[in-house]
């Protein structure tokens, strides 16, 4: 990755956001994740240190908070923003763990640096019935979840948006490398900017219609279908997207025949992005759909390892649905 590539020009669609560190930038950032992983309760879920971590994410060097304020305002047509060189050394990353649920609760070098970037984007939350609710979480592949669409599947992982069937889904999906692996595992990403010019105004038509239900992944412990719902809402050139090609269906034929040609569009469209250690990503989850290329683990404490994070850009939408108040929703 180059340096930052941010468009001053208010007429020009953004490009896709992406920085890397100087080494005097990661050093900066690197002292303030140490200093928050030495903060007292030393536990990225506690309210205490959740209000340290908000406070230093105000500190990050300045170059990558033009980045966050920037793609906040617009996710560019690809809808990431990505940084690289950050803080992360892979050899003093302890064996990837390979159990169901995993999380980091600790406040680590690398869930600091996660949650530091993350709450300068919006409020990190998560959900209750989701890896009992914690705020940074393990994707890692897990032996007996194998052939499952969850991400501690090792099997081709379909395009979704994230949590697609909750009221409250994230805004936006964050990913931290630690460790890559032996195998380029490549996370698939697609926006629906560039898949809505190989669709026919019919189908398109068809999408922005409620004749679509979403069911909860694997990963949820609970969770309802979604009452019937459009797959595309918003502006007509920049529309957001809402589907799980795995989780949504078509209440009828012809939308069952514009959801399969949407899914074509969105294959056709997707690229992979395989993330190296120090590197993060954050994927807008109103203009893109992501998902994971199939790879074979070997469950020896060295297969790929990311943090994953949920952003909400709005604390006040979520009150009702917030648990005292706290970052977990229901
Ligand atoms: O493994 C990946 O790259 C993506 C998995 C995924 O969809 C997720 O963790 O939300
Ligand atoms: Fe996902």
């Amino acid at each position: 990755m180059t340096s930052a590539r941010i468009d001053t020009d208010p007429n020009r669609e953004a490009p896709t956001a992406q920085v890397d560190l100087t080494g005097a930038e990661r050093t900066a950032l690197g002292a303030l994740a140490e200093q928050l992983s030495r903060t007292a309760p030393g536990g990225v879920d506690h309210p205490r240190w959740l209000v340290a971590a908000r406070r230093l994410s105000c500190h990050l060097p300045v170059r990558l908070l033009e980045a966050i304020r920037q793609y906040r305002h617009d996710p560019g047509g690809d809808g990431l923003l990505t940084v690289g060189n950050l803080p992360i050394d892979e050899d003093a990353v302890p064996p990837t763990p390979d159990v169901p649920d995993s999380a980091e609760t600790s406040a680590t070098i690398p869930a600091a640096t996660a949650m530091l970037l993350g709450l300068q984007l919006g409020e990190v939350i998560a959900y209750r019935d989701e890896k009992r609710g914690a705020l940074v979480q393990n994707v890692v592949p897990v032996r007996s979840l194998a052939g499952s669409q969850s991400n501690g599947g090792s099997v081709e992982l379909s395009l979704h948006t994230e949590n697609a069937f909750h009221p409250h889904r994230p805004d936006y999906v964050g990913m931290l490398c630690l460790r890559g692996g032996r195998e380029e595992v490549g996370t698939l990403v697609s926006a629906v900017r560039h898949a809505l010019p190989l669709l026919d105004e019919s189908d398109v038509a068809v999408l922005r219609t409620a004749r679509f239900v979403t069911s909860a992944p694997p990963s949820f412990r609970a969770g309802h279908r979604t009452d019937p719902h459009p797959v595309l809402t918003g502006g007509t050139a920049d529309p957001n997207v809402r589907v799980d090609f795995h989780a949504t269906s078509a209440l009828d034929e012809e939308a069952a025949g514009a959801l399969e040609r949407l899914r074509g569009a969105m294959v056709a469209e997707g690229t992979a992005m395989v993330l190296r250690p120090g590197e993060m990503a954050f994927m807008d989850n109103r203009v893109l759909v992501h998902g994971r290329g199939a790879f074979t683990p070997r469950y020896d404490g060295r297969d790929r390892w990311l943090h994953r994070i949920f952003v909400h850009l709005d604390n006040r939408r979520t009150s009702d649905s917030r648990i005292d108040s706290g970052p977990v929703l229901i």
